[in-house]
């Protein structure tokens, strides 16, 4: 029997509904397991940027630095996607967080589901066996690197910046985590184009050798891209730099079936954050629509890592019975259609 806080930043859009569902089945596993998870809300994103202000409070990070584990929902409003000249935006709350905290590992499964492979827009022996692990640098690249605009505005520019250090402990993580997988290591980069990734090459290279069981081959982003939806199977875990990660993991979320299934989590040295991939959805917001079930996944990651395993493997077997028996959101395109209440009740149930 354990006790854990938890900081709770539900966010934007479809974020608040989400972590909901994500709670209840938290709840759930506490009643079968015995253990106690204690919430405590704070704002951050656009949310935030109404109540304070700020989109990411310093209330909000103390919360989050005193916490066992940090569950996330999304943050994004179009009021700022569609206002370039914005100063303050609710992604920025996101990656402080990120950077204050020092997660920068973002751990992002990606499996197919049989009862899913329907869905998928590739043919179905095309999906089988895919069962990936994208490591996405989070800290470091073209999101962090100096930017700005000259010429009275005429001339922007963003500067992707690496450190060896910085390179050096997330690849370690790529060889370790494919040591505990199926022993290959994909790292996908622009080493043809960008000294960064040269960067990024000339120091996997050199760890290699402290990994000999581990397969090592190198790939062109662009080659990535393509090769994920020809031959998605030959993938066992992917490193990589940020941007390339963030789209990559998009673009991987539809061999699932939906965006809606794919959860993350995100490590450093201190506490983690636990996250769906997607963002806040704000056409679907507030309907009952949204897919729980990336949340409710991230959750499980959430387990893991505070040493609860074979609890996070309960949520994961809960999923795949509730999705088994045909039912789900509306993205799954299900024989039986719920909402994403409804959908948290039945995975909860499935726990019991
Ligand atoms: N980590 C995050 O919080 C995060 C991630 C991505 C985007 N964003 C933000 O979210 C806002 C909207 O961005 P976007 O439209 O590009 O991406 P999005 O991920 O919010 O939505 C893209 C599409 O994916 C589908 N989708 C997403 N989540 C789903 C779910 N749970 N269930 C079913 N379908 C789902 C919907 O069809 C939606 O139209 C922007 O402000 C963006 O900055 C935030
Ligand atoms: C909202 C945005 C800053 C974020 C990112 O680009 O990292 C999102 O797309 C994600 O994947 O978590
Ligand atoms: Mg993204």
């Amino acid at each position: 029997m354990s006790n854990f806080n938890i900081a709770t930043l539900d966010g934007d859009g479809i974020g608040p509904e989400v972590i909901k569902q994500g709670i209840k089945v938290l709840n759930q596993v506490g009643l079968k397991f015995g253990h106690t998870f204690r919430f405590d809300f704070a704002p951050v994103g656009a949310v935030a940027i109404d109540e304070t202000g700020s989109p990411l409070p310093d209330d909000t990070l103390d919360l989050c630095k005193r916490s066992d584990a940090i569950f996330f929902g999304s943050i994004g409003h179009p009021r700022f996607d569609n206002d370039p000249s914005a100063k303050v935006r609710p992604e920025q709350g996101l990656l402080k967080l990120r950077k204050e905290l020092g997660l920068y590992a973002n751990l992002r499964p990606v499996a197919g589901y049989d009862e899913l492979t329907h869905l998928s827009p590739l043919r179905p022996e095309r999906m089988k066996g895919v069962d990936m692990l994208i490591v996405r640098e989070l800290t470091g690249g073209i999101y962090f690197g100096e930017k700005g605009r000259r010429d009275g505005g005429d001339t922007a520019y963003d500067t992707c910046l690496y450190t060896r250090p910085e390179i050096e402990r997330i690849v370690k993580m790529g060889f370790e985590a494919a040591g505990n997988r199926r022993s290959k290591l994909t790292l996908v980069d622009k080493a043809n184009v960008m000294e960064s990734s040269r960067l990024w090459r000339e120091v996997t290279r050199e760890m290699a050798g402290q990994y000999p069981d581990i397969e090592l081959n190198f790939m062109f982003v662009d080659n990535a891209a393509m090769q994920l939806i020809l031959n998605p199977a030959q993938f066992d875990v992917i490193v990589t730099s940020n941007m390339f990660g963030d789209i990559l993991s998009d673009a991987s979320s539809v061999l699932a079936g939906s965006l809606g299934l794919l959860p993350s989590s995100s490590i450093g040295s201190q506490v983690g954050m636990f996250e769906p991939i997607h963002g806040s959805w704000p056409e679907g917001a507030g309907q009952d629509r949204a897919n729980p079930i990336a949340t409710i996944l991230s959750a499980a990651m959430m387990l893991d890592h505070l040493g609860l395993v074979k609890e996070g493997d309960a949520i994961r077997v809960a999923v795949n019975a509730t999705l088994a028996s045909g039912t789900g959101t509306e993205d799954l395109n299900p024989k039986k259609k719920v909402g994403t209440e409804e959908m948290g009740d039945l995975i909860a149930a499935a726990l019991k």
